[in-house]
């Protein structure tokens, strides 16, 4: 990352004191599309890399996504390249919007262009097999970048129709966190900061589950009593789970957290919503897929934090139960009925530890 940003540096008595950063967006899907937007619309330079040189040449034309954001246009300044070297090369910010099977690949593809570029990673995911965050990928494969991840309730829809949004920048480096609030903050957008990078990231990751558990919730016209329930459970579940591995509780309470949880949870623009949604209306989970033509991180993540939370030992009841549902075909009403047979457990268990074992 370049000393500009840094040195210009504002005082909270001057918080208007903007200097244009030089951001890169690497992938253009949904969300890609959407950071890359709010980033030129706030007045960065800023690029998109698009691996297929077709649609790079498409999307410069025409500004518009066809493919993933049909209906909107996006900002005229933004420029589209498939040139990776160009992409990243003397830029202040690059943005990883890369689905986390492929996250580590493309790293590597931009590991020899890397020198003094900060890397934040907007990837909601964890890499299949290795159980990896993106931030555990960055510092594997960059170490001597400055990185941090974004995370919260941002559902690149409502961004790029400009309905007002905040999230949260997690960094070890406060050069980091205050150049993306820089990139990216503006009356549109509020952007938190936090230091707990791994909490952020894992709210940004676990809530995926609960957003297919959600939508297939809808599907079988759920009360708002359940849906309360559900998701205040989904909550204590994610925290326990992101606590034994070392996260703060409190940022759960956040907008990576509870935020995020509520907004794709509750939305049908949430991808893994339109998932359950789909499987509960009796779709297969290939047929849902398809259908949805697009990311949904959860299917993955689900069976992911199964396995992860069985070697650890984590008593994580909804997700071995949507398990159950989509990856053994159990019914999902005997499994909901279950859930609701699971014993007299603590409510908020940062109060109260559970005394009786897990059943
Ligand atoms: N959409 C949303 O509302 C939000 C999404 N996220 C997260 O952002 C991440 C990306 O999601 P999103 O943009 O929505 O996903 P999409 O499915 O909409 O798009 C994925 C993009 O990544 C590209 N891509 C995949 N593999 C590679 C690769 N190896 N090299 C280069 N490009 C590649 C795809 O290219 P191609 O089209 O050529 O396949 C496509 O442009 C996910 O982890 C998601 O959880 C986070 C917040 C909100
Ligand atoms: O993470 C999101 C909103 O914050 C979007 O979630 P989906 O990937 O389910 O669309």
């Amino acid at each position: 990352m370049t000393d500009i940003a840094i040195e210009k540096k504002p005082s909270p008595e001057t918080p208007s004191l903007k200097v244009p950063m030089r951001v890169t967006v690497l992938g253009g899907g949904s969300f890609g599309t959407a950071m890359a937007n709010v980033a030129s619309r706030n007045g960065c330079d800023t690029r998109m890399f698009i691996r297929d040189p077709a649609i790079a040449k498409e999307m410069q034309e025409t500004r518009r996504n066809q493919r993933y954001l049909p209906d909107f246009v996006m900002d005229e300044n933004l420029s589209f390249t498939s040139d990776i070297e160009y992409a990243v090369r003397d830029r202040d910010l690059i943005l990883v919007a890369i689905p986390s099977s492929s996250f580590r690949e493309v790293l590597r593809q931009i590991a020899p262009f890397i020198s003094g570029q900060a890397i934040v990673s907007l990837t909601k995911g964890i890499e299949p097999d290795s159980f990896a965050l993106m931030s555990d990928i960055i510092r594997e494969e960059l170490p001597q970048v400055a990185y941090g991840v974004l995370s919260g309730p941002n559902l690149a829809k409502e961004l790029m129709a400009g309905i007002p949004a905040g999230t949260v920048i997690a960094s070890p480096s406060e050069a980091v966190r205050f150049a993306v609030h820089q990139a990216l903050a503006s009356a549109l957008f509020r952007v938190f900061a936090n230091t707990d990078v791994q909490g952020v990231e894992l709210g940004g990751a676990l809530k995926n589950i609960y957003a297919v558990a959600m939508g297939m919730g809808a599907a079988y016209h759920v009360g708002e009593n359940t849906r309360s329930m559900l998701l205040t459970r989904a909550l204590a579940e994610m925290s326990r789970f992101a606590v034994r591995l070392g996260a703060n509780p409190l940022t759960f309470l956040g907008l990576s957290g509870v935020g995020d949880l509520i907004a794709t949870c509750s939305s049908p623009l949430s991808r893994n919503y339109q998932i359950g949604l789909a499987l509960g209306q009796g779709k297969t989970l290939a047929e849902a897929v398809e259908a949805l033509g697009q990311t949904a991180e959860g299917i993955n993540t689900i069976r992911q934090v199964r396995a992860q939370a069985e070697i650890l030992d984590v008593y994580m009841p909804i997700t071995c139960a949507l398990y159950e549902v989509i990856y053994e075909g159990k019914p999902p009403l005997g499994i909901a009925l279950a859930l609701m047979q699971n014993g007299h457990r603590s409510d908020v268990e940062f109060v109260l530890p559970n005394t009786t074992p897990a059943s």
